[in-house]
């Protein structure tokens, strides 16, 4: 299919790209798989062809993020966990059933502790998370690349985070110039990151 983005169109019963359904249809398709989480990588999206259709109805983030992981592109409902310097809830929700949804960790933008590594990524990726977006650092940066998950991250430094379970989950966040509400859907691939919180 090229670079255009994949829908599934209801009305048509077929795939087809975003260049051939109107905008009704590509928003109805979008709002009925919001309806039916847990969303899987079988439908391809790309952030632009989003953002061309939806504009300012939808949030772009202004960060710099770096693609990690095997899946460059990924989507779900959000979930959220806010911690700086300690990863202790970042490692416990990697072992909770990710039923496809993204975790968005507001790490302060700091880089001086690694939020996560590749044996957290790991078991994101095996409890069935579709990704992890960490406003702060990774580390085990060749071990991610191998890994099937989407991870989008601020950089990474070779130091770890405590382990205290300092922090709080599952309230809105706000990173760059875009709130992470959970429940919300959330788009990533190496452009950017879009949120669409339109269904809330
Ligand atoms: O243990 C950590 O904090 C980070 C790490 O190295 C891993 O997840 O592999
Ligand atoms: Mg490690």
């Amino acid at each position: 299919m090229g670079f255009a983005a994949l829908v599934v169109c209801p009305s048509r019963g077929e795939e087809a790209t975003l260049d051939q359904v109107s905008r009704e249809e590509a928003s109805s398709a979008i709002s009925s798989i919001k309806e039916s989480p847990p969303m899987t990588q079988r439908e391809i999206f790309y952030t632009s062809d989003i953002y061309d259709q939806f504009e300012d109805e939808v949030a772009s983030l202004d960060l710099p993020l770096h693609s990690l992981g095997q899946h460059k592109q990924f989507h779900g409902r959000i979930r959220t966990v806010r911690c700086l310097h300690d990863n202790g809830l970042v490692k416990a929700i990697a072992n909770e059933p990710g039923n496809g949804q993204v975790l968005v960790v507001d790490g302060g933008g700091s880089l001086r502790s690694a939020l996560m590594g590749g044996n957290i990524a790991k078991a994101f990726a095996d409890s069935g998370w579709a990704g992890v977006i960490i406003h702060g650092a990774v580390r085990d940066r060749h071990e991610i690349e191998a890994l099937p998950l989407g991870v989008k991250a601020l950089g990474s430094n070779p130091r770890k985070s405590a382990k205290d379970g300092v922090g709080v989950r599952d309230v809105p966040v706000a990173i760059g110039n875009v709130e992470f509400i959970p429940g919300a859907l959330v788009y990533a691939d190496e452009d950017g990151v879009i949120v669409d919180a339109r269904a809330l």
